[in-house]
């Protein structure tokens, strides 16, 4: 290795009282038949990486590095290198990445290469104790701890993930093989959430309710109620492997804000993401203990989790594990989002030309792996063949390939996944429906296929897929849908939409646009078996406090201050 390093000094500002750190790093990847081994040196000042330098020790020629080049290439490294030890990701306790005393680990297998990428801890229950113990008492002071000094430490962790999009993003791609640049938009979409939480969190909680007793039937002014908003105390989250950054975040966010201590179990893919997540609210200098990271498989470590006497909370976005987690919880408040089948219902007068790209966008986008992808088309019959048609020929442009090349249709997570997908597939093929396109399938990765003429007794119909495949059902008036669970209303008559909205079953309804969570403040909910309670920022702060009522009887302020 000729040079070791060259500090971009444009990193730093004049004001900054500059510390250097070295980290030195053997990198071993695999990337199909390619092996490379790299040794890698990242320089940090006061923690940021500003600049490195690797070689390939078989020849690369990595070279001299941009910051931006340097984080997208050193996902686990450099800023994060503490994160690590040797191949396995640590978990994350009072205040200190640690290794598990138990000396298992878990795989994260990649889903484009479907090679093991990443490595974290399985931690034991002991350690889970240990976090909920610290958690419990970081989060007394924290309650304490005066509301614009909470949200000051959440701005200054939503600046340093964003800066750090780069490696995080790199993981997204490596993990959940998300395309790159969903992969970038998830990261900053994340820090803005963080900021707009702090933000919002300084209004809803630095508010309280006044009530006096004259109000109610034969009572005098004699009697006083404060109302405020406390926290709840150790708040559990556990976010999925679509939006595995997204989805932690906003747990994290209002709980924090709201005086809350956090444990956070990240999903198996998309772990490694949240960890360096997490680094990030490290280093913005959080108190120790209130922020933990626990680590393995849900199957594994799930129950004794969720049922932990300590968790007072519990914050989770999943499948169908999130109804088994519900019954088995205690008596603590619960917000939870699973799946569902989001619908897209067209009505005759709708504008195919606006529809069919729109529904494609939203059925397709990330290969269908979000909750609220449209997961079926409800057209009337009159219009059917020629929103097909228009649909045919917006996805004939979706390209297919590695998320780091940022192609629309990537690989879905797990093989397993692929399997269930083609399942459905191959159902709806012995039971007639009409494939759009040729069912295709390499790995994990499978072509965008549209279904026509699917009938309600077709598993496709009802099950969500959670994948590339949309299917098309024909009706003939809008009761005809048992679905019950629209997402959106394709129509140029307002009045019917909003009718149709209000007569379904929904948390969201969108009009003439696919389904979506909105923007990340939006209020956002499932109903029946689609989850309990809101997500969105305002209502997630508010479902992770509880209200606190100081009472006041008139009779014994003084008598000076009464006339
Ligand atoms: N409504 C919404 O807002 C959203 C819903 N979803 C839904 O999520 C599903 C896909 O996500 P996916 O990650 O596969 O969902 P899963 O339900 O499989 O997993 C969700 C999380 O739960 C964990 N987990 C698994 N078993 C347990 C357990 N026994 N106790 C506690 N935690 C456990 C998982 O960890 P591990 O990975 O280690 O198993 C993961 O972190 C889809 O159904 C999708 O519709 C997705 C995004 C948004
Ligand atoms: O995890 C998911 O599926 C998200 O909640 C979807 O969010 P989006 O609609 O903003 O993509």
């Amino acid at each position: 290795m000729k040079r070791f390093c060259d500090v971009d000094k444009s990193m730093i500002r004049e004001d900054d009282v500059v510390r250097f750190d070295f980290d030195f790093l053997v990198l071993r990847r695999e990337r199909g038949s390619e092996r490379t081994c790299r040794v890698c040196v990242s320089v940090r000042a006061n923690g940021l990486v500003t600049r490195g330098l690797c070689h390939n020790v078989e020849g690369c020629d990595w070279g001299r590095l941009s910051l931006d080049e340097h984080s997208a290439r050193m996902a686990g490294t450099g800023v994060s290198v503490e994160i690590i030890d040797e191949e396995v990701f640590k978990y994350y306790s009072e205040g200190e990445w640690k290794k598990s005393s138990f000396g298992k680990s878990v795989a994260i297998i990649n889903p484009t290469t479907r090679k093991t990428q990443y490595k974290f801890q399985a931690c034991t229950q002991e350690e889970v104790n240990k976090v909920m113990v610290n958690a419990r008492r970081a989060q007394k002071a924290w309650a304490k701890t005066p509301l614009w000094k909470r949200a000051e430490l959440l701005h200054k962790a939503a600046a340093i993930l964003k800066e750090h999009k780069g490696p995080i993003a790199e993981c997204l791609i490596e993990e959940i093989a998300k395309p790159a640049k969903d992969a970038i938009f998830e990261v900053v979409r994340s820090g803005d959430l963080v900021s707009y939480c702090a933000e919002e969190g300084v209004r809803i909680l630095g508010e309280s309710k006044f009530l006096t007793a004259d109000s109610f039937p034969g009572h005098e002014r004699n009697k006083y109620c404060l109302v405020s908003k406390i926290p709840l105390g150790v708040v559990l989250a556990i976010p999925p492997f679509s939006y595995p950054v997204n989805l932690a975040v906003s747990k994290i966010a209002p709980s924090l804000i709201a005086g809350n201590s956090l444990v956070l179990k990240p999903p198996t893919q998309g772990a490694v993401a949240c960890l360096h997540m997490v680094h990030c609210f490290h280093l913005a200098g959080f108190p120790k203990g209130l922020i933990s990271s626990i680590t393995g498989k849900g199957s594994e470590i799930g129950d004794f989790l969720t049922m932990h006497p300590g968790v007072n909370c519990i914050s989770f976005t999943g499948g169908d594990t999130g109804i088994a987690i519900s019954k088995k919880a205690g008596m603590i408040p619960l917000q939870m989002e699973f799946g569902v089948k989001d619908a897209c219902v067209v009505l005759e007068d709708a504008d195919l030309d606006q529809v069919a790209p729109n529904i494609v966008r939203g059925g397709f986008s990330y290969s269908g792996q979000r909750c609220t992808a449209a997961k079926v088309v409800l057209v009337m019959d009159c219009i059917a063949d020629t929103l097909v048609e228009k649909m045919k020929a917006s996805i004939a442009k979706l390209t297919v390939g590695p998320p780091e090349d940022d192609y629309d249709i990537t690989p879905v997570v797990t093989e397993s996944s692929a399997n269930y997908i083609e399942e459905l597939v191959v159902d709806a093929r012995k039971k007639g429906a009409t494939f759009c396109q040729e069912y295709r399938r390499e790995g994990n990765l499978i072509w965008p296929l549209l279904l026509n003429n699917v009938r309600q007794d077709m598993r496709i119909a009802w099950e969500e897929p959670f994948g590339p495949v949309v299917p098309v059902i024909r009706i003939n008036s809008v009761e005809e849908d048992q679905n019950q669970m629209h997402g959106c209303v394709f129509t140029k008559d307002i009045d019917k939409a909003i009718l149709i909205s209000d007569a379904t079953e929904t948390g969201t309804v969108q009009i003439n646009s696919a389904p979506a969570r909105g923007l990340d403040h939006f209020p956002f909910q499932g109903l029946r078996d689609s989850g309990i309670g809101s997500q969105g920022i305002a209502s997630s702060i508010n479902m992770m406090t509880k209200l606190h009522f100081l009472l006041h009887p008139r009779d014994q302020v003084p008598d000076t201050f009464m006339n």
